[in-house]
């Protein structure tokens, strides 16, 4: 298998934007660490978000409210020093951007600053709206997130899809425009349905990407955990997994521990 537009060297909002113009799809996954983070980028994926899902994966919190923005510069800035194609996108977390614009603008800028990356993500549309107008201001891409937005988790109550009436959906189709039209280079639509996510796209100019939206998103996005089949317990509908990587991992540990137990490890050649 080969990388897709290999004449890409670097990937900017403006390459993302011609994908979408062109009418190719966007592929995206999660990355919190350096070596993840080679392989992903390196294999030819586009755009490379480092989510505060980091808060369930990498610290293995109930939710992604407990990260903090510390954490979150430090996971940025591992996978900023591995990437040299993708454009690499950081979650601003739960409490850093939240009714107030000033500690938004300061946020974007901390994570811009201490990690290297390229854009920021933010949950929510009109509730937002000042705090994006400011980062975008200081020359910061944002991209967007509506629909099932986890950072509001106690406010849904569940993790079901969002947007099956009708108001949330006009509310949805409003918000995103909106993003548009301040200036938002993306927006990530997750967990509606495929229908409002067709609307929404073929409504906008700017990208949008997917994950438990149907396949009329500009792009898609998924957790590189649970694409590679490495946790067992995650397993919604809209996940495909494209490896087992927990029996991988299983079998090489649990043959690790049978050759240290059997003295079978390490051999001559293996030790001076
Ligand atoms: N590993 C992982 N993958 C993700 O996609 C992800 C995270 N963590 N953490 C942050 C958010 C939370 N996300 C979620 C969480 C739950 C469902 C979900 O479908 N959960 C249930 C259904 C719940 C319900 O219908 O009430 C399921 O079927 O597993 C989807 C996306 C997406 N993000
Ligand atoms: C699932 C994606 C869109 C995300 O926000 C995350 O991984 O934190
Ligand atoms: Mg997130």
């Amino acid at each position: 298998m080969s990388v897709h537009n290999p004449d890409i060297k670097r990937v900017t909002t403006h390459v993302i934007q011609e994908l979408k113009n062109k009418g190719e799809k966007i592929s995206a996954l999660t990355a919190y660490d350096y070596s993840m983070a080679r392989v992903v980028d390196a294999a030819g994926v586009e755009l490379i978000l480092v989510g505060d899902s980091a808060s369930n994966v990498m610290a293995g919190h109930e939710t992604t409210l407990p990260i903090t923005l510390d954490q979150m510069i430090y996971h940025a800035g591992a996978v900023v020093r591995a990437v040299k194609r993708a454009l690499v996108v950081v979650d601003l977390p739960f409490g850093s951007y939240q009714g107030n614009s000033s500690e938004a603008l300061r946020s974007a800028i901390r994570i811009m600053k201490e990690s290297g990356a390229h854009a920021v993500k933010l949950e929510g549309g009109l509730e937002v709206r000042e705090s994006i107008v400011r980062i975008l201001s200081a020359g910061v891409p944002v991209m967007g997130h509506l629909g099932l937005t986890p950072q509001s988790i106690y406010k849904f109550g569940t993790y079901a899809v969002r947007a099956k009436e009708d108001t949330e959906a006009q509310k949805l189709m409003t918000d995103a425009q909106m993003l548009q039209d301040i200036g938002c280079f993306s927006v990530v639509l997750e967990k509606i349905p495929a229908a409002l996510t067709k609307q929404v796209s073929e409504m906008l100019t700017i990208p949008t990407i997917g994950i438990g939206a149907g396949p009329h998103a500009d792009g898609q996005i998924l957790v590189i955990h649970d694409l590679l089949g490495i946790n067992k317990e995650f397993k919604p509908r809209f996940l495909r997994r494209y490896a087992d990587l927990h029996s991988v991992m299983t079998d090489a540990i649990s043959h690790y521990v049978d050759d240290v137990k059997s003295r079978e490890f390490p051999n001559e050649q293996e030790a001076y």
